[in-house]
């Protein structure tokens, strides 16, 4: 099944929170994910002209905002360019709800062929939110991570916040996720991924 690009939220069975960013793609299957710092991943066309072509390929897809004055990190996990904005507005200091809404109703979805939706994540280890923009629909849900269990959230087919779009996770390491989520034969058009996933040692990333 086509669910375009997807994020995946959830909690290992040892309680790590984490969150994975699939790209799948027809149209600009020639991406790659890359790590700009410590705090920032992009999604990036192999040829650079192609940025021209598609002003919606080419993102931060993860931000990490360091809240040094209560040791928290948090996560934000986009397809798209409000992944800066949403960072943007925690960092200032909003709660993670309003930084949500403004961004997400303030870019509004992709006004490309198919209306593509902008989906969202933000995560820390005290709260998890999903969210997503539609032509005809918009959504901010608080959700409870439950250990081994992650919630899907795609910009096709399943864009919805919905306890019947859950997975159970049996895996542990950020690397051993991003490898199943790449190599899944259910998930058509891979191209690249990145998951980020908090534990006790501090931040796991793994880039395919
Ligand atoms: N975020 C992305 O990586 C991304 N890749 C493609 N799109 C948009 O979605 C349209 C359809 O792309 P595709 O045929 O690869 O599913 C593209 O024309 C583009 O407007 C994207 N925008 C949203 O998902």
């Amino acid at each position: 099944m086509y669910l375009g690009r997807f994020l995946i939220l959830g909690k290992t069975e040892e309680g790590n929170p984490f969150v994975t960013y699939r790209v799948s793609s027809r149209s600009f299957p020639n991406r790659v994910s890359k790590e700009m710092d410590e705090n920032t991943i992009a999604i990036i066309p192999k040829d650079l002209e192609e940025i021209f072509k598609n002003t919606y390929i080419t993102y931060n897809c993860v931000k990490i905002v360091n809240d040094e004055k209560n040791d928290m990190d948090t996560i934000v996990a986009t397809n798209g360019s409000q992944t800066d904005i949403i960072a943007d507005k925690i960092k200032l200091g909003l709660p993670i709800r309003d930084a949500l809404s403004l961004s997400m109703i303030g870019m509004d979805y992709e006004k490309d062929d198919y209306n593509t939706p902008r989906i969202s994540v933000v995560l820390n280890k005290e709260e998890a939110y999903m969210a997503y923009v539609a032509k005809d629909d918009i959504r901010i849900k608080k959700v409870d991570l439950e250990e081994g269990n992650a919630y899907y959230l795609s910009v096709y087919e399943a864009c919805k916040i919905t306890s019947h779009q859950k997975i159970a996770v049996d895996l542990k390491t950020a690397e051993e996720i991003s490898k199943n989520i790449m190599e899944h034969e259910y998930f058509e058009n891979p191209v690249t991924c990145a998951t980020v996933m908090i534990t006790e040692n501090g931040i796991e990333k793994s880039l395919l």
